[in-house]
């Protein structure tokens, strides 16, 4: 089986969020980034965790029991596509499931979906297309080689967003009909303390259903 790589991403600044780093806020207890990188390695076999400097201590207490490989921005404010560049240079793994931490539903069983198919077709990048037309890039699988490439002659050339990249690569959607099989929420994520609560809300719902099975 080709080894995979989960890369979280934490890189960003969490403006909406308000003073705190959200990677840190707690929700059912846990830090963010660790309840997100946690899910992320039920289907990876190792974890890369990027991040600026300055939050690198933090965000490595916080995960620690899931022993990561930090991958510290050079250049940060430079976005998704600079976490992504980033952290799949980080590792040797062929394959790479990117999640930002910002995402704490994201369902295992999704990703191991994405490596599959990214293992059978061979392709660059299997990403999922939502209804909308989106690109959930940020719950993607990426072959880390070719993309890591790719994006760094993007950043090279001054661009903004990894589906600049796409343009040069082999890119697989992965459309509604199949993403209905997993987890509604694998996508939502955590921008503000109100989205927070919500969130809180839903991990209490879930746990209550859980005692009563
Ligand atoms: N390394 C790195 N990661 C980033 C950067 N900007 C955003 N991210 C990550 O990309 C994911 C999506 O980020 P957003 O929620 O859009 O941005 P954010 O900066 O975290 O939050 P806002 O400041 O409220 O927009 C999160 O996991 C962020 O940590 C960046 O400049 N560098």
């Amino acid at each position: 089986m080709t080894r995979v790589a989960g890369v979280v991403l934490a890189g960003g600044r969490s403006r909406r969020f308000g003073e705190t780093d959200k990677a840190l806020a707690r929700l059912d207890g846990v830090p963010l980034v660790r309840r997100t990188a946690g899910r992320v390695m039920q289907a990876t076999d190792e974890l890369v965790l990027n991040c600026r400097r300055d939050q690198a201590t933090a965000l490595e207490d916080a995960c620690a029991d899931l022993d990561p490989t930090l991958a510290l921005d050079i250049d940060p404010d430079t976005g998704p596509l600079g976490g992504i560049w980033t952290g799949l240079a980080a590792t040797d793994a062929p394959l790479s499931a990117v999640v930002a931490c910002d995402m704490p539903f994201v369902d295992p069983t999704l990703l191991e979906f994405l490596v599959a198919e990214a293992d059978e077709t061979g392709a660059d990048v299997v990403v999922p297309r939502v209804e909308d037309g989106w690109f959930q890039t940020t719950q993607a699988v990426y072959r880390t080689a070719s993309v890591s490439m790719a994006a760094e002659e993007v950043l090279d050339s001054g661009g903004g967003r990894i589906l600049d990249a796409f343009e040069s690569l082999d890119v697989r959607t992965v459309g509604a009909e199949v993403l209905d099989r997993f987890d509604p929420r694998t996508f939502e994520n955590v921008n503000t303390q109100g989205e927070l609560d919500a969130a809180e809300a839903e991990v209490r719902r879930r746990n209550t259903e859980m005692e009563w099975e």
